[in-house]
């Protein structure tokens, strides 16, 4: 399968990166550096201008400390033709700009990147927002329709906990027909989403080594069938407490390994399997939504101490058409190796990718 291909980035201001651009070919980047060199920075970046995405809620800690702004660009090989990505960062503004045009998150290319790091973990130890986060960016990915109903979804129970805190018993209706018209949908499409996910994720639970099957289902507080019924039901305890305790805003996804949930049974290395076997479906997923194998960004392979799990993460990443992998120590197999040194990266050995670094707008 033919895959993403990031054929540079540009950095200006990010962090602690200094401004330049870095040219990447197919295969595998390594990146090695001490801790606080910026490694972690520049997947970060690259996460950011491949799909639009970040989970840091202010932008403004993404932007180098004494600056105003930053930016990022990415250069990307999609489904045959090149786009420039660009994200102008400021104090809550993020920009987007696709070939020149302004656009939105939803219309930059949704399969481009997945990003493995060693705080995945959380995703199994963690509580059940991080993995209805997971689930809800994964499934926004696959279908841009469940990203506008969960949007809608969103803003329809903040709307309706003001009304509950104001009292206004008598506008329940209203707001109720909206949350059960848009939770319906959610939760159908995650029940649908979820067999697939389910299988992939227990494939690669067990190419991890675990002997331990592992089951994904839905927690969930309320039915389709049964949403309206519930809403109802649970009315005069949801005035009392001014929130919406009803719906697919309140689901968990179970991780199931063997007989327990992982959460509260699994050891730390069979949590940290878990999680990378999620990580894993979510790349098989994207693959074959979109027909295009994602770029794959590996966040300290060195953090993986397990030398089962250290070698599928190597052999994941010589498995894509492009993989970017960092670490304490150099990438075995990389086709082009990178220092990273106080937020600059120097090709290791400068005849394997002419120019890796030249400077922006050069
Ligand atoms: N907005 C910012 N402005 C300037 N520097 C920043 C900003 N945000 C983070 N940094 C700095 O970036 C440095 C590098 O962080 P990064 O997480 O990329 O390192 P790393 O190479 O991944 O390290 P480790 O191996 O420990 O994970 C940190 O020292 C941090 O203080």
């Amino acid at each position: 399968m033919v895959g993403v291909h990031l054929s540079a980035l540009s950095t200006l201001n990010y962090r602690n990166l200094a401004p330049g651009t870095l040219n990447f070919p197919a295969g595998v980047t390594g990146v090695y550096g001490e801790n606080g060199a910026g490694k972690t920075n520049l997947l970060e970046a690259a996460y950011l201008a491949l799909t639009g995405l970040t989970d840091v809620t202010r932008l403004e800690q993404l932007v180098q400390s004494g600056e105003r702004e930053a930016y990022v660009r990415a250069d990307v090989q999609q489904g045959g033709s090149l786009s420039i990505q660009e994200v102008g960062l400021g104090r809550g503004r993020r920009q987007l700009k696709v070939d020149g045009v302004r656009a939105r998150a939803g219309d930059l290319p949704r399969g481009s990147a997945v990003w493995i790091r060693p705080e995945d973990s959380e995703l199994v130890f963690g509580p059940p927002a991080g993995r209805r986060a997971y689930l809800d960016a994964l499934l926004s990915r696959l279908s841009a329709r469940y990203g506008q109903q969960l949007a809608r979804y969103e803003r329809t129970v903040s709307q309706r906990n003001a009304a509950l805190k104001a009292g206004e018993d008598w506008a329940m209706h209203v707001w109720d027909d909206a949350l059960v018209k848009l939770g319906t949908d959610i939760m159908s499409f995650r029940r649908r989403a979820l067999t697939r996910l389910n299988e992939l994720s227990c494939e690669a639970n067990a190419a991890l080594g675990s002997r331990k099957e592992l089951t994904l289902t839905l927690t969930e507080s309320t039915t389709p069938e049964t949403y309206a019924a519930d809403l109802a039901s649970r009315r005069a305890e949801e005035l009392a407490r001014g929130s919406t305790v009803t719906g697919p805003h309140r689901d968990d996804l179970t991780l199931t390994l063997g007989e327990f949930p992982a959460g509260e049974y699994a050891s730390r290395g069979e949590g940290r399997t878990v999680a990378l076997a999620l990580r894993r479906a979510e790349l098989e997923l994207l693959a074959e939504r979109f027909g295009e194998r994602p770029v794959l960004l590996i966040d300290d392979f060195t953090a993986e101490l397990d030398p089962g799990r250290r070698a599928f993460l190597l052999n994941l990443a010589a498995s894509v058409p492009q993989a970017i992998v960092t670490g304490t120590e150099s990438v075995p197999g990389a086709a082009l190796a990178l220092h990273a040194n106080g937020g600059r990266f120097t090709p290791e050995d400068h005849s394997t990718v002419e120019g890796a670094r030249t400077k922006v707008g050069a």
